[in-house]
Formats: C-alpha cells, structure tokens, sequence
C-alpha cells in the first residue's frame, strides 16, 4: 500500500483509527470458547464491526505466537479475513523484530512474500542491516520504533547524548535516510505527544505509529496538534480500549460505538487541519 492510497482512504472514511488485535483467549466471551479457533472468531466480530471506521488493523504478534502453531494459523486466518473482505485496510504485523542482516531477511519474507502483513514494527537498535531487507519489498513498511509509550522510553531512548539532542533523535535523524517516507514509518507513543513537534521538524512528511491512547492514557487531541501533517501523517492506534471495553456477548457491538466515537473526534481534528 503507498502513503497515497493511505491518505486517500483516511479522506473517505475521517479517520485514522487503527484497531490493536491484541487478543487475549482469557479476556474473550465464554460463548466463542467452544468455537474451532476462538482468536480468529472473536477478531471476525471485531473487524466486521469496526471496519467502517479504521484504516488499519494492528496484530501484536506476542498474542497469537503465546499458542504457538494454533496462534499462528488464527493470525493467518485474520489477515485473510482482513483481505478478502476489506482490501483497503492496511495492516501492520506488531512484531518488533531486528537481527543480523540474513536473519532480517528471513523475518522480512515471513511477512512480506506471503502478504501477511502492509508494514511490521522493528527495533532500530542493531542497525541498518536489521531494516534494509524489509525495505525491499514493493509497498511494504519497515515501522521503525522510536519514541515508545511505556515509562522505561527513558532508560535508553530518552538518554541525552552528549553531542546534543536525545537517543531517539539520532535514531529517527540516521534511519531516515535508510527509506523513504514511502516505505518507512515511525512509532511514536501517545503518551509522548509534546516531543511529536520535534519529531515533526525531523521527519515532516513520514507517517506515525502512534499507539497509547485509550489504556495507557495518552491524548487524542495532543497526538493530532503536534503530529499531524498536510496528509494526516497519522495511524492512532488502540486496542483494550475498544477489543475489551465490554467482555459481553455484545462485545462487538461496543467495539463499534468505541470505534465510532473515536472516528468522529478525529474526523473534527481533520477538519480542523482543513483536511
Ligand atoms: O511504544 C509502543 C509500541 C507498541 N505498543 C503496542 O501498541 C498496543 C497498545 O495497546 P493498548 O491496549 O491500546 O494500550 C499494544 O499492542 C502494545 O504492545 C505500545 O503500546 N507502545
């Protein structure tokens, strides 16, 4: 998927909602325990029921691998599932990966030459050759992670650096010149919005990852005023605070409404960036 096709889908639905899958066997209703893959049917509910409201879909990987095979294959079916019956919707594999160049490139094809995945999120700590090979895939995303949402961001990314600026700077202000704003994408978390203005004035033009809105505290309305950009530039993410804002057997139906009330404060801070 280009950045183009991104936006252009941001336009039409006014929003930049991406959902989390972070699906959790043990928080999922009862009722859809006695199905075949339990993952994959309450993600079904999901996706059918937020669709019309997100651009992106986000499986964290550590959900589905905890089962091991079984996990995998209703990772799998997901993603089918989000291709067959919703194309436009980007996908990105919250994997957090990054080794040794032949390794990466194992990595990178396990998500790319199967279509599992538009981007997945990497660690930049060891380098270039941890990214290069996912940048060598036509319309797939290296998601590169730089200013997390968690609170120890300030044991390594929040270290200043005696030539000036912080770790994260560095890493954003190196890697950007690996890719492109094309093929290469930033996670920023929510709970770090005040520094986006920073990060804005290093990378204007290249979209962010920001998760931590919702569950971990962050603000929907900081995110947009100092990371927004003249296209959007911005996939919100969220995932316990609409997978799990009811455990009930209308699960799907909150998640809905959730989606909905998220898509319409950020169809209003569109429109206020006259987008
Ligand atoms: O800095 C980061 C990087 C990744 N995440 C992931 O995003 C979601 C957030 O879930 P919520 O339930 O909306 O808090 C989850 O998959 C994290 O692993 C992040 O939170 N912060």
């Amino acid at each position: 998927m280009t950045s183009s096709e991104l936006f252009e889908q941001i336009r039409r639905k006014r929003s930049f909602l991406c959902v989390g899958l972070d699906t959790d066997p043990n928080k999922i209703p009862q009722r859809l325990l006695s199905e075949d893959d339990p993952v994959f049917a309450f993600n079904r509910a999901i996706v059918d029921a937020t669709a019309a409201y997100a651009v992106c879909y986000k499986p964290n990987l550590a959900f589905y691998e905890e089962n091991g095979a079984k996990g995998w294959e209703s990772f799998v079916k997901t993603v089918r599932y989000i291709r067959d019956n919703y194309p436009e919707i980007m996908i990105i594999a919250d994997a957090k990966r990054g080794d040794i160049g032949n390794t990466s490139q194992m990595y990178a094809r396990a998500f790319f030459s199967q279509d599992l995945a538009d981007g997945v999120t990497l660690s930049p700590y060891m380098g270039r050759d941890t990214v290069d090979p996912f940048l060598r895939f036509d319309g797939k995303w290296a998601v590169i992670l730089a200013l997390t949402s968690n609170p120890s961001a300030a044991d390594f990314e929040m270290q200043r650096l005696e030539e000036g600026g912080y770790l994260y700077e560095k890493v954003i202000d190196v890697s950007s010149g690996w890719g492109t704003a094309e093929n290469m994408m930033y996670v920023v978390g929510a709970t770090q919005a005040r520094m986006l203005k920073g990060i804005r004035e290093l990378i204007p033009n290249h979209f962010l990852l920001v998760p931590g809105v919702g569950a971990q505290g962050g603000s929907l309305e900081e995110v947009a005023r100092y990371g927004m950009n003249d296209r959007c530039g911005l996939l919100v993410n969220s995932s316990r605070g609409i997978i799990y804002a009811d455990r009930s057997e209308l699960f799907a139906d909150t998640a809905a409404k959730k989606a909905a009330e998220m898509a319409a404060q950020m169809a209003e801070l569109l429109s206020a960036h006259g987008l």
